[in-house]
């Protein structure tokens, strides 16, 4: 299994994941191909975000094999560890920012683990990287706790674009938005990926995002990834859970929009 063979980002295969006797994942096979923007959905509870949890090496799996960028997760050495982590950007669901640290701060904190680069530079770079995802200079000595939830997203972006990542996870970005505010965020999304080639892994509950931007969805259901395809080949499958999500009300909505 190479990433570089096959120009997959990301392979799982095989993978079984517990707590205790509760199976969350049996065989879920998963590829990731670089530059591309996957949602990932399913229902509450199906296990999106300890998929995204063991991908980054943050959940142990019970069973069969996850690697990234060729690395072989449960296998890394401590050099492949470091290396996955300077290649990768996540935003977790709640943001998860420092709250007492300020925005050019926050977006700052993993050049400054990561790199042996001069105070300055990291400044200049970090003020960059809060241009591109949108926000003012005026927002860089604020904290987390003055910021609207929108600007948050922003800020964690932003901080998860620090190291000029191959691959971000995006867990439901867009979740707690109001429905321009998540537009906003569904463009700049597309924007970084088609600009700087960006693979995304983005789980989300939001249809409006997965027609805008997604260029492949995966489902998550039984336990397992039972369909990976684009929003319109899903509309046509005959999974239940599927066509419930994709032609119910919400969906027909998403469609007629899109
Ligand atoms: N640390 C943990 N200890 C025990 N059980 C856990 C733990 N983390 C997650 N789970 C369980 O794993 C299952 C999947 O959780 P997960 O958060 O991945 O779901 P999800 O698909 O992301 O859900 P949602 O859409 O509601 O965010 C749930 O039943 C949850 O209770």
């Amino acid at each position: 299994m190479s990433g570089a063979k096959t120009d997959n980002l990301i392979e799982v295969r095989g993978l079984l994941s517990q707590f205790g006797d509760q199976v969350i994942h049996r065989d879920l096979d998963l590829d990731v191909q670089r530059g591309e923007v996957l949602g990932v959905v399913g229902g509450s509870g199906t296990g999106k975000t300890v998929l995204l949890n063991s991908i980054i090496g943050l959940k142990e799996p019970e069973g069969g094999t996850i690697s990234i960028f060729g690395h072989d997760v449960g296998g890394a050495t401590d050099a492949e560890r470091q290396d996955i982590e300077r290649r990768t950007g996540v935003l977790f669901q709640q943001g998860a920012l420092f709250s007492s640290l300020t925005v050019l701060e926050n977006v700052a904190s993993p050049m400054v683990e990561h790199t042996k680069l001069p105070r300055n530079t990291i400044r200049e770079l970090a003020e960059m990287k809060i241009a591109m995802v949108g926000l003012k200079p005026e927002s860089h000595h604020q904290k987390p706790a003055e910021l609207s939830g929108g600007m948050k997203k922003r800020v964690g972006l932003a901080r998860a674009l620090s190291l000029d990542p191959e691959l971000i996870f995006l867990d439901e970005p867009t979740a707690g938005l109001d429905p321009i505010g998540a537009a906003a965020f569904d463009d700049l999304i597309r924007k970084l990926s088609d600009d700087l080639g960006l693979t995304v892994f983005m789980i989300t509950h939001d249809l409006d995002s997965l027609y805008a931007i997604c260029d492949k969805v995966a489902v998550l259901a039984d336990k397992h990834v039972i369909e990976k395809a684009t929003v319109q080949e899903l509309e046509k499958s005959d999974h239940p859970w599927i066509k419930e999500y994709f032609l119910g009300p919400r969906g027909r909505a998403a469609t007629k929009t899109a």
